[in-house]
């Protein structure tokens, strides 16, 4: 576990009397991407809403590279590496597509400024966040609004924006939800690119059997709040427990 990136120790909940994520011990290492799968109400958004700071915990902790950052803001938490899709498309909504992933850009490069001049680095943040808008497809959007993008493209620029600043931890909640099936290839593809990174790690949040079957290194079943599996996903995926959990619902294609 020492090497682990991101931990949970007994994370846990309470909502009321409701349990929602419940004694959720788990270690996350580099270089891997982790599915979190489980049916409707397991208790998968609250796990990254606690990982990622969006509400505390009732017990438990987080850390990140052996560190506890449990009670530290959302804000903090971005700042040592986590990173988590959906709230990037909030930031800005009256910039433009690309004045937001060059703010993104910007704002990782920052300790380098110093070693380029300003016109080189201004050049250089502007190609690499045109580079990312590319291979996310949205190109020709770059002079739109984001509060304009249809939601399809607001997830796609999210993918873009998290990959342009390049946290420790990608989270991503359904990336591919609201997507025609031909826009989300280039996304998954994306995903998928960062896999084998030694100094990252990518937890996914997913219904979808085939982007599951594409994407997942591992997998994590939450049931009732609780851990009820996790490892290899073909093995994961025929166990009894996912299959109890699921009863062919959940999981599209299942
Ligand atoms: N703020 C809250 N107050 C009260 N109950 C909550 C709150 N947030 C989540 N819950 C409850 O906690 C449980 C877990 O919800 P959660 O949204 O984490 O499930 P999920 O696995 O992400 O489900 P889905 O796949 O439908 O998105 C549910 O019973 C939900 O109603």
């Amino acid at each position: 576990m020492s090497d682990a990136l991101l931990e949970t120790r007994d994370l846990t909940v309470r909502f009321g009397g409701h349990v929602a994520v419940d004694g959720v011990s788990c270690a996350f290492a580099p270089g891997q991407i982790t599915t979190i799968v489980g049916p409707n109400g397991a208790g998968k958004t609250t796990y990254f809403n606690l990982i990622s700071g969006q509400i505390a915990p009732s017990a438990g902790q987080v850390l990140l590279r052996g560190s506890a950052i449990t009670r530290h803001s959302v804000a903090a938490r971005c700042r040592a590496g986590l990173g988590r899709a959906f709230q990037l498309t909030n930031l800005f909504p009256d910039l433009t597509v690309f004045e937001n992933l060059r703010l993104v850009v910007q704002s990782r490069r920052h300790r380098g400024f110093d070693l380029f001049s300003m016109a080189s680095r201004q050049r250089y943040m502007s190609d690499e966040a045109a580079e990312v808008l590319a291979r996310v497809r949205l190109s020709e959007l770059a002079d739109h609004k984001v509060s304009e993008l249809s939601h399809g493209n607001q997830r796609k620029l999210e993918v873009a924006m998290l990959i342009a600043l390049d946290p420790l931890v990608y989270m991503f909640d359904e990336p591919t939800a609201g997507m025609s099936v031909d826009e989300a290839p280039a996304v998954l593809e994306l995903i998928a690119g960062l896999r084998g990174r030694a100094d990252r790690t990518i937890l996914l949040v997913e219904h979808k059997m085939d982007v599951i079957r594409n994407l997942a290194d591992r997998i994590i079943v939450l049931h009732n709040g609780a851990l009820a599996a996790d490892g290899d996903p073909a093995e994961v995926m025929a166990s009894d427990v996912v299959q109890e959990a699921y009863m062919g619902r959940a999981i599209e294609d299942v």
